[in-house]
């Protein structure tokens, strides 16, 4: 006997803001708060599921009109929900909206609005089945998901910084401070670094101390594209050996390609494959050696298993990006990466920057790093309403939305654009 579709009646899209220290990037620096819109899918037999997103004002009226166009369908039809929205979003006249600080405009529109909508529908799949979403997916090949400690550069002095504890990192000193501290409370068996703020040479000297402090952590390196070819390439010499992977160093294909002619560890990109149609490419240049999957750009978790499939297939790695994000998303994360088994290297994660959220506390911890696979129906987290009511307050209250329309970061040179290398 079939059982019956569990429709959708609507859902409630909740903008938040929720406090950000000013962190450095080759874009500018964080703003005050990180915006994030939340989704409450209702259903007809009274399951609610949970999806987590961009905030940009842009972002937010695709969300809107995507969420009227899937009403009435079942939350297991999801080829219909992102056929739905794709109909539905062409229709519209917005424009704008990467919502991720112009890193990404070559990401998908539809992949975008229906990632929340596809993890909120596996997340009430899950409750009606009584299965984790882990088990959506393939199920969980880890019992927890490593992640890596995402350190950035910070001015104390910075606005912002006052509310923070986390101090200076402005040289490799710093870093190494900042590297401890995390690592203390965390446990992170692997480090990140962002780049592109300080000259390549003093972000090479950042990474070397990083090496003698970690011995035998996994380091990475990410300038997002602030580098020139050969500017890239001299890095490269100098850290190899060194990190496991070197992200994003310049930008496009062909420049990557380049780079990864001469360098001897792999090339990692967030950047230049952010879409199914630039894979092709990048395997015939061979440009990028691995690439860091994030469902909320790549159009949801089952999207993100055929790009690991992809990759299993052309011999590419595969890691994972996170910009500032909330539990429901660092839930979502998790099962993924449980259950995809050629994610193998440690995750990125924005986790330990923030100290508020919108989902109860308790199921989320980092033990030695990792965060266990939920075990419980759907996404295993659930919304605390008063966080949610006061982060949505906030999110009035900051002003952020006038300011920036990313949400996300302003910049402290106005003049640089990606496609711009400084150095
Ligand atoms: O390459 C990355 O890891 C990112 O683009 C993530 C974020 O946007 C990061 O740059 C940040 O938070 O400043």
């Amino acid at each position: 006997m079939t059982a019956a579709p569990i429709r959708i009646t609507g859902a409630r899209i909740t903008p938040v803001a929720f406090v950000d220290p000013p962190l450095l990037n080759t874009v500018g620096v964080h703003q005050p708060y990180a915006l994030r819109a939340i989704i409450q899918l209702d259903t007809d037999g009274g399951l609610v599921g949970l999806g987590e997103t961009y905030a940009d004002t842009a972002h937010l009226l695709r969300l809107e009109a995507a969420a009227e166009a899937i009403v009435g369908l079942d939350v297991f039809a999801l080829n219909a929900i992102r056929a739905a929205i794709d109909e539905k979003i062409a229709t519209l006249t917005v424009t704008g909206g990467d919502g991720v600080a112009g890193m990404i405009t070559t990401a998908s529109t539809t992949d975008r609005v229906f990632s929340p909508f596809e993890v909120a529908c596996l997340d009430v799949q899950g409750k009606a089945l009584g299965r984790p979403v882990s088990d959506l997916l393939g199920g969980k090949v880890r019992d927890a998901v490593p992640f890596s400690a995402y350190l950035f550069y910070k001015w104390a002095g910075h606005p912002g910084a006052e509310h923070d504890e986390w101090g200076e990192a402005v040289d490799p000193d710093g870093l190494v401070r900042q590297a401890q501290k995390m690592i203390g409370e965390y446990g992170f068996e692997a480090i990140k670094v962002k780049g592109g703020v300080f000259s390549p040479d003093e972000e090479i000297a950042g990474i070397k101390a990083l090496r003698a402090a970690f011995p035998d952590l996994p380091l990475r390196l990410d300038p997002n594209a602030a580098w020139t070819v050969d500017t890239s390439i001299r890095v490269a010499s100098e850290l190899d050996g060194i990190v496991e992977y070197l992200e994003d160093p310049t930008p496009g294909l062909d420049g990557m390609a380049e780079v990864a002619r001469e360098a001897k560890m792999p090339l990692a990109t967030n950047m230049c494959v952010v879409a199914f149609d630039q894979l092709k490419p990048a395997v015939l240049k061979d440009s990028v050696q691995v690439v860091l999957s994030d469902h909320h750009y790549w159009g949801g978790l089952q999207r993100s298993r055929l790009l690991a499939g992809v990759c299993d297939n052309f011999g590419l790695g595969l890691s994972m990006h996170s910009n500032s994000h909330l539990g429901i998303s660092l839930a979502a994360m998790v099962h993924l990466a449980g259950a995809t088994p050629n994610l193998t290297y440690a995750c990125d994660t924005h986790w330990p920057w923030k100290t508020e959220d919108v989902v109860k506390p308790g199921v989320l911890k980092f033990v030695d790093g990792a965060v266990a696979v939920p075990t419980t129906p759907g996404l295993g987290v659930e919304i605390d309403e008063d966080a949610l009511a006061a982060l949505h307050q906030q999110y009035l209250d900051c002003g952020v939305r006038d300011r920036d329309d990313t949400g996300y970061m302003k910049s402290v040179d106005p003049t640089f654009e990606n496609t711009c290398p400084r150095w």
